[in-house]
């Protein structure tokens, strides 16, 4: 998966994945209207608009991007009508070429790891049949249980041709309180990011890991440090745009060629609609306005590398 990721970025000459992270409020009222219309104000009904505003947005902007990055938060706030709409996201997407990042950001005991990395990334054997759960092509997962909470997804790596994004510098504004931690000397994130090189190294496509990394794009220095410290591991940077991250900001988690990172917007993305730059679309054109956006971010990107 992360050659196919690499190949993507490369032909399409563009490091961004769209976050589909849809809250009901981002979904534009006659959307809303048309799916309540069918299934009420329920959370069926509510799933139903998110699923309706995320096909309109992949329609319009596949052609321009590797891939997406699906939020599951988004999706469970609406119970199981929700789930079912991630998993009608993931396959849309998937049938329309995108590779899917599912953003979980799962890590438990080893046994309870393992069922994540089945229902996400691999398969579970029901009788004679292996069936498919949720079958994103990444997912990100959370380090802090240590190596047995993250072998398991390695495993399933493995065998699936799958791959992780692991948490190592979030970019949330405390992100720090943890991670910043000295530990003999060396912050917790850089310790991290030598364990996430160590996990992927006998694990490597035609360039890069299938072990990846989370490093936000609102701690650019960081990241050049990690860039060093994760040689082969792609990081996927999220925090460009509504949380602050600007194309400067992202050079140092790229490699001279122009590889190593892909960067995430979500709300930058499918909120475009709702922002003044993109106002002459209006809510009926939501997709359209989602459209120039990816364009201009892309246009932003490559004007750094
Ligand atoms: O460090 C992290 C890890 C994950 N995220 C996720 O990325 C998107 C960001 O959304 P924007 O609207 O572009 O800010 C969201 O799904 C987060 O959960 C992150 O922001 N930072």
């Amino acid at each position: 998966m992360i050659d196919r990721l690499v190949n993507r970025i490369k032909k399409l000459q563009a490091p961004v994945v769209v976050g589909l992270d849809p809250m009901l409020s981002y979904v534009p009222e006659q959307v809303q209207k048309k799916a309540f219309q069918e299934y009420g104000e329920t959370l069926e009904g509510a799933a139903e608009a998110v699923w309706q505003f995320n096909k309109a947005i992949v329609d319009a902007t596949c052609d321009l991007i590797p891939g997406v990055k699906p939020q599951a938060a988004m999706y469970e706030q609406f119970g199981v009508p929700g789930m079912a709409a991630f998993e009608k996201t993931v396959s849309y997407c998937q049938s329309k070429g995108l590779l899917v990042i599912g953003d979980i950001k799962r890590g438990d005991i080893g046994s309870t790891s393992a069922a994540y990395a089945a229902g996400h990334l691999g398969s579970v054997q029901v009788g004679s049949r292996s069936l498919e759960g949720f079958h994103e092509d990444f997912a990100t997962v959370n380090p802090y249980l240590g190596s047995d909470g993250i072998e398991p997804f390695l495993q399933v790596c493995r065998e699936h041709k799958k791959g992780i994004f692991v948490l190592v510098k979030t970019s949330n504004p405390s992100s720090g309180e943890f991670q910043d931690q000295l530990v003999d000397g060396r912050p917790l994130y850089e310790l991290v990011g030598e364990k996430v090189a160590s996990w992927g190294e006998s694990f490597c496509g035609e360039e890069y890991s299938y072990v990846g990394a989370v490093v936000g794009a609102t701690y650019p220095e960081m990241g050049r440090v990690l860039r060093k410290i994760m040689p082969k591991a792609y990081i996927l940077v999220p925090g460009y745009g509504a949380q602050g991250g600007t194309a400067e900001d992202l050079k140092p988690f790229f490699n001279k060629d122009g590889l190593g990172a892909v960067v995430n917007s979500s709300r930058g993305i499918i909120c475009a609609w709702k922002n003044e730059k993109y106002q002459k679309f209006g809510p009926e054109n939501y997709a359209d306005a989602s459209r120039q956006a990816v364009l201009d971010m892309i246009g932003d990107i490559r004007s750094i590398l």
